[in-house]
């Protein structure tokens, strides 16, 4: 039956030839290539989470020492079903209702709570989130990266997904979706924030959409593309959906309050209410369902409209008394649902679904109906040439680390001014407190910088990554090569300023080493921002842990208490201040034979510090360990945070979800 239906529908898409520009009908907009059917049955899903119990004491006081009471809440509740290959299924029903749950649910992106149930992609076990390599999914609140044009983000979302594309292919597939989706006008445009205004946001809407139909994949699933977009526009999205079912691909789209126009385009609609379906089947045939419930769709009513108002909610607009109206309400739509629950349940429908997940489509699949990545290396480059763009267009955040060496390097420089010139206690103060004040500087600001960049990119990797289109390598070290070069010149600026105008011994060799102490500093703070970034959900949480993850290192780092003097229990808090060993290189480098009218001051003040026993190159290596220690942290948090997003899978997950999908199907269907 799919077959067939598939089969007609390729035919008929065959002399589909679409107006582009000249308003003749040439080309049509899609490859038309017949893709593999697809088919999702899912059976019994539940989605259960733990939430805070609602009920407070008899007093209605709590306290805040009491332990929060938690309670199971059902977000989906046992829903079986299927989307078909070649159709456009709408999922329907009202803001709560388990919607997005569902499809989060069916494509392993629930980060809390317990699913339960089979799933089945062609008939082969989809459990635990195996059909993300399957399917492509475009969530509500799609972020892409600003400082990118909606080309160059089109385009690198072909460029990551086939491997060796020409630049000749890219654009044809570029421009196919460009006009599609009729992103002409704003493909130059830089996509924007709300810092500096770029497309609009329909425009970023559609974008997201381009962005993953501009390659082939034969599921997709789409989470309200048409929300925030004009009736026009909504249209020519669902009608491009259409289109590539055509081909035989299987869509799938929340969508709410769709027109009576956009509601008939729809091959199959899932009315899901508490998360509980209420109506699955033909959109076509939904009027009579209910209308056979005693739920008579007025002429001229637009069918979704009037599900929505009359069937799950009930309104009233004749009320008299309006809380008691409300009450009524309530229990009327109460009654309301679990009446068409019931019914559904009872219904020649709920069979057809049941009948489709026991009788699945079980065309084999095949590695080309998987999503695809190009090799790791590829993605490393395509990932460090964005990365460099990105950078390069976001020109204050260059201005700024610039401009902060350069002010750094200049109030050091002022403020302890040609210090040699000065008696010898007053030479060896300023020293101190350039050398101190030199080491928080290369490192407080760089942490706090990289800190709140990567806080806004952080949501771009996780979207990207969960979509498939990386994974956490590539984009790791693609960061790392580009930032390098920034955390190299702004030392190199701050070191050479203060290096002179304080009037330290100004030997090469000594200048190069208190040189490469301010870069290591720099890099270690740019590792630990970094790090700090990856742990913390948003940067007001991180930007509020960040100074208690600085100021140990200020206070232990060898300056402000004297390491002899310390109770010993808190003494080796020192050895973990990367700090105490920029100071401690800094300080040798200066004072070691340091002589004034003869007078060794520098020994006696490296004796008075009490630096510890390291020399220069120990605590260079200490600094290096710490930047290798952070950046170590920063690439695991990274594959903490993709796997708490859930899309993180390990290689050897992943080998078995091919394996499983590649392979037969499941023996409850073998026969
Ligand atoms: N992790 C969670 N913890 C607690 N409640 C959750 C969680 N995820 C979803 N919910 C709740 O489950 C219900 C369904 O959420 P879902 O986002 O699926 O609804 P929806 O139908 O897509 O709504 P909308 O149309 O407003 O986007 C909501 O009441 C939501 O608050």
């Amino acid at each position: 039956m799919v077959e067939t239906h598939v089969d007609k529908a390729f035919e008929e898409a065959k002399d589909v030839v679409i107006n582009v520009e000249s308003g003749e009908n040439t080309q049509p907009r899609f490859s038309l290539e017949k893709s593999t059917p697809i088919g999702i049955t899912f059976e019994n899903l539940s989605y259960k989470v733990s939430v805070v119990d609602k009920q407070k004491s008899a007093t209605g006081l709590k306290s805040p020492f009491s332990k929060a009471r938690r309670t199971e809440k059902t977000i989906l509740n046992g829903v079986t079903g299927a989307f078909r290959p070649g159709r456009v299924t709408a999922i329907m029903g009202p803001s709560g209702g388990g919607k997005t749950s569902l499809l989060n649910a069916m494509s392993g992106r629930i980060t809390s709570g317990k699913v339960t149930g089979n799933i089945w992609v062609n008939g082969r076990s989809a459990d635990n989130g195996a059909l993300k390599f399957v399917c492509r999914y475009i969530s509500q609140d799609d972020v892409m990266l600003p400082t990118q044009m909606v080309k160059e983000q089109i385009d690198m979302s072909i460029k990551l997904r086939i491997d060796n594309v020409s630049d000749k292919e890219v654009e044809e597939r570029r421009m196919k979706a460009v006009e599609t989706l009729e992103l002409e006008r704003c493909m130059n445009t830089l996509i924007g924030d709300s810092m500096n205004k770029g497309i609009s946001g329909g425009e970023a809407k559609r974008t997201a959409v381009a962005n993953e139909i501009s390659t082939d994949s034969s599921v997709l699933f789409l989470d309200e593309p048409t929300s925030g977009l004009d009736i026009y526009t909504s249209m020519v999205v669902v009608k491009m959906l259409k289109e590539l079912c055509k081909r035989g691909q299987t869509v799938v789209l929340v969508v709410h309050q769709p027109s009576s126009d956009m509601f008939r385009m729809f091959d199959d609609a899932v009315l899901l209410s508490e998360g509980s379906i209420v109506y699955f089947g033909p959109q076509a045939e939904m009027v009579d369902y209910f209308a056979k419930l005693n739920f008579v769709c007025p002429q001229y009513t637009n069918p979704a409209d009037y599900v929505f108002t009359d069937v799950i909610n009930i309104y009233k607009t004749d009320a008299v008394d309006e809380a008691m109206d409300r009450d009524e309400n309530k229990n009327q739509k109460k009654s309301n649902l679990e009446f068409v629950k019931k019914s559904y349940l009872e219904s020649e429908l709920y069979q057809r679904q049941v009948s489709y997940v026991e009788h699945p489509e079980l065309t084999p699949l095949s590695a080309k109906n998987l999503v695809k990545n190009v090799s790791r290396f590829q993605q490393f480059k395509i990932l460090a040439r964005r990365s460099g763009k990105n950078m390069f267009r976001n020109k204050l955040m260059v201005r700024v680390r610039i401009i902060q060496a350069i002010v750094f390097g200049l109030i050091v420089g002022i403020l302890f001014y040609d210090s040699s010139d000065n008696a010898p206690q007053v030479q060896l103060q300023n020293f101190t407190g350039a050398l101190f004040f030199s080491s928080m500087t290369q490192f407080i600001p760089v942490a706090v910088n990289v800190l709140s960049t990567f806080t806004a990119e952080r949501q771009v990797f996780i979207r990207e990554h969960s979509n498939r289109a990386y994974f956490v390598t590539p984009y790791f070290f693609a960061k790392l090569l580009v930032e390098f070069p920034l955390q190299v010149v702004s030392p190199v600026i701050f070191a050479t300023i203060s290096f002179f105008m304080v009037g330290y011994t100004r030997t090469v060799e000594q200048f190069f080493i208190y040189l490469l102490t301010c870069l290591l500093m720099s890099l270690t703070g740019f590792s630990m921002g970094f790090f700090i970034s990856t742990i913390f959900a948003d940067i007001s949480t991180a930007l509020s842990v960040l100074p208690m993850m600085i100021i140990v290192p200020v206070v232990f780092g060898g300056l402000l208490v004297n390491s002899n003097s310390m109770f010993p229990w808190v003494a080796w808090l020192q050895w973990i201040s990367p700090i105490k060993y920029a100071f401690s290189a800094f300080c040798i480098n200066q004072f070691t034979d340091y002589t004034y009218n003869g007078q060794p001051i520098g020994n006696n003040q490296l004796k008075n510090l009490s630096l510890g026993p390291f020399g220069i190159a120990a605590n260079l290596g200490f600094l290096a360990g710490f930047y290798l220690l952070f950046t170590f942290l920063g690439y695991t948090g990274l594959h903490r945070l993709v796997r708490r997003a859930g899309s993180g899978v390990s290689l050897i997950a992943e080998r078995k979800i091919y394996k499983r999908l590649l392979g037969g199907p499941d023996p409850r269907f073998a026969s």
